[in-house]
């Protein structure tokens, strides 16, 4: 939460000040620059508004008038409240993953991004944006986004953080560590195949409209031993989803198994022809999908119906 102040009371600025004849200088204003995609909302809930557009501004607190003949000269304090500035990243794909899977190092070799990449969980706490470029000057954006781990629809991990971020992409390209993940000896360790059930479960929990969206799984390390069995068994297994589920413990299973439209090996790694493969699939989901039924779409009158019912809840209409 930021607490946000008008500067001035005996002089203020905006509308109030100007329509009446001042007494002093007016205060000046206090300016705060935001990344696009940023919301604003009051403490109680209130949408202040959001910046969607560059140069777009909002005015969170007006100054009080200053002191002047029609008031006595008695000066009004300007408003105060505090606000929350809420981030919801826009890109075409988000990159849905475990900790350590390998989104940012895929970020990097498919994008010009230069993310921090490491060999420990919560390596990406915020989301990095990467743009792949295609050869005909085509451009898709992809958010690398916090890992996600079990519980993260409860707010778990940076669970919350992580979710809203998903919201706002066209397509999901879920990545896997063929390896599986164990989040530390404490934790149990999770196969490949059950860390994307696990990742299809934690959205469902969030969001069931989530899964939705388009999606493409790509299996990830695929140049480290044992991999290609790995991998055959995982596609055998989305083949046969109705009969693996029955072996599948209840606390991994979700209720719908997305049905991914494609499932790339790839090595994010060694790069190579794998990686050329999946920014095709890519490219091809986003454009079977770019009509009327662009989750975007939904998504934006989802956010819309939230925020009126916010607004109608907690106080007047805003314009
Ligand atoms: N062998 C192998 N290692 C990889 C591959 N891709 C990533 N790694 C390694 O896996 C580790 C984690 O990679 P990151 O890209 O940081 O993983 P992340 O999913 O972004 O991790 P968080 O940000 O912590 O969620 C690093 O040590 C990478 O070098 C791959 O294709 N093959
Ligand atoms: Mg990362």
């Amino acid at each position: 939460m930021t607490k946000f102040r008008a500067k001035t009371i005996s002089a203020g600025h905006g509308e109030d000040s100007r329509k009446t004849k001042i007494v002093g200088n007016p205060g000046t204003d206090v300016k705060l620059d935001v990344p696009l995609g940023v919301t604003v909302y009051r403490e109680d809930g209130k949408v202040l508004g959001s910046i969607d557009n560059e140069g777009e501004t909002i005015i969170l607190a007006r100054g009080g008038p200053g002191g002047n003949k029609d008031n006595n000269f008695l000066g009004h304090f300007g408003q105060a409240h505090h606000v929350r500035l809420d981030l919801k990243l826009i890109a075409d794909i988000g990159l849905v993953g475990f900790p350590n899977a390998g989104k940012s190092s895929l970020l990097k070799a498919i994008s010009r991004a230069k993310p921090k990449i490491a060999n420990y969980p919560f390596t990406t706490i915020k989301p990095n944006k990467g743009v792949i470029q295609y050869d005909d000057h085509r451009q898709i954006s992809i958010a690398d986004l916090p890992g996600l781990i079990e519980g993260a629809h409860i707010n778990i991990g940076l669970g919350h953080k992580f979710l809203k971020h998903v919201e706002r992409t066209k397509l999901l390209l879920f990545i896997a560590d063929v390896q599986g993940f164990q989040l530390s000896p404490k934790h149990p360790k999770r196969s490949c195949l059950e860390t994307v059930l696990l990742l299809n479960k934690e959205l469902e929990l969030y969001d069931p409209e989530l899964l939705e969206k388009p999606a493409v799984l790509a299996i990830n390390k695929m140049d480290t031993e044992g991999a290609d069995q790995i991998f055959s068994n995982i596609q055998e297994s989305f083949q046969n989803m109705n009969k693996v589920m029955d072996s599948i413990p209840e606390e991994i299973r979700p209720e719908r198994v997305i049905s991914f439209e494609d499932i790339i090996g790839i090595s994010a790694l060694k790069g190579g022809e794998s990686l050329q493969k999946l920014k095709v699939s890519l490219r091809n989901r986003l454009d079977e999908f770019a009509d009327e039924n662009d989750p975007n779409i939904v998504d934006a009158t989802k956010v819309l119906k939230r925020n009126r019912a916010m607004i109608t809840e907690k106080g007047p209409k805003v314009t």
